[in-house]
């Protein structure tokens, strides 16, 4: 099978032919569907800290955009409906060709323009690989932010300035050191929808504990055409980026709000 992609003939339908988990019982994203999520008195907010990059690549890997510091950078995610400390690998984006499209997670139905990824790893592994490979949902903590377009997002903008650099598969460049990504997340990681989930992509590994936050971040319809000018592995625009939802199966969505 061609590497696998979001088209016709590579697209998510295709995957479960090189990943069979692709039909489990857990996977993502789902749709969060408010009347039948439950609220947990018992989740208390996240606590991510940032530390500076000395070194971290952005990156186009044919099918997203993806920042990515060096390994080891001290960066960590404790607290919400995690057990222990988990540590910053990478973050990267899915988006559409039009407004109307673009998140992986939805809610009541609805799709945002794009979806924010920071993803995580469960630091009682020795690398990013083996948490993936750890089994059971405490692999890896993503947290999901929807974009929606309106005022310009300051924090991402070194990053979407960077975008027409890495505008053809397997580009990257190096971020300049400045670059503060604690200022993309809100100042407090309180509201957020939480399941136990998967890899979104292959291998759509079911080792994903899902934080998906209720508030959509706002970037500027600038912003926006910037990532839909990325060109994937086919010389083709890489918006629709998105696996479509998957059955939730008997797993419970648990919320931090009311
Ligand atoms: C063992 C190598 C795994 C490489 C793939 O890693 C991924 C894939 C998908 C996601 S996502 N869209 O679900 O956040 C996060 C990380
Ligand atoms: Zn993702």
């Amino acid at each position: 099978m061609a590497p696998w992609g979001y088209e016709k003939d590579n697209g998510p339908a295709h995957w479960h032919k090189d990943c069979p988990i692709a039909n489990g019982k857990n996977q993502s994203p789902i749709d969060l569907i408010n009347g039948e999520v439950k609220y947990d008195s018992g989740l208390k907010p996240l606590t991510a800290k940032y530390v500076p990059f000395s070194d971290a690549k952005f990156l186009n890997n044919g099918h997203s955009v993806q920042f990515q510091p060096s390994a080891g950078n001290g960066s960590e995610l404790t607290g919400g409906p995690l057990a222990v400390k988990y540590n910053f690998e990478q973050f990267h984006f899915h988006w559409g060709n039009n407004d109307t499209e673009g998140s992986e997670h939805r809610v009541d139905g609805k799709m945002y323009p794009a979806e924010l990824h920071f993803v995580h790893w469960n630091s009682t592994n020795p690398s990013f690989k083996d948490a993936v490979g750890s089994g059971g949902p405490n692999g890896l903590a993503v947290l999901g932010f929807f974009l929606k377009v309106g005022a310009e997002n300051a924090a991402l903008k070194p990053i979407t300035d960077l975008i027409p650099k890495v505008k053809d598969a397997g580009t990257s460049v190096t971020v300049p050191s400045n670059f503060d990504m604690q200022a993309i997340l809100p100042a407090t990681l309180t509201d957020y929808y939480t399941y136990d989930g998967s890899l979104t992509t292959p291998p759509l590994a079911e080792c994903v504990k899902w934080i998906v936050f209720k508030q959509p971040l706002e970037v500027s319809a600038a912003q926006m055409e910037a990532f839909r000018s990325v060109i994937n592995r086919d010389g083709k625009p890489m918006g629709g980026n998105y696996r479509p939802p998957c059955p939730l199966h008997d797993r419970a969505v648990k919320t931090s709000f009311k």
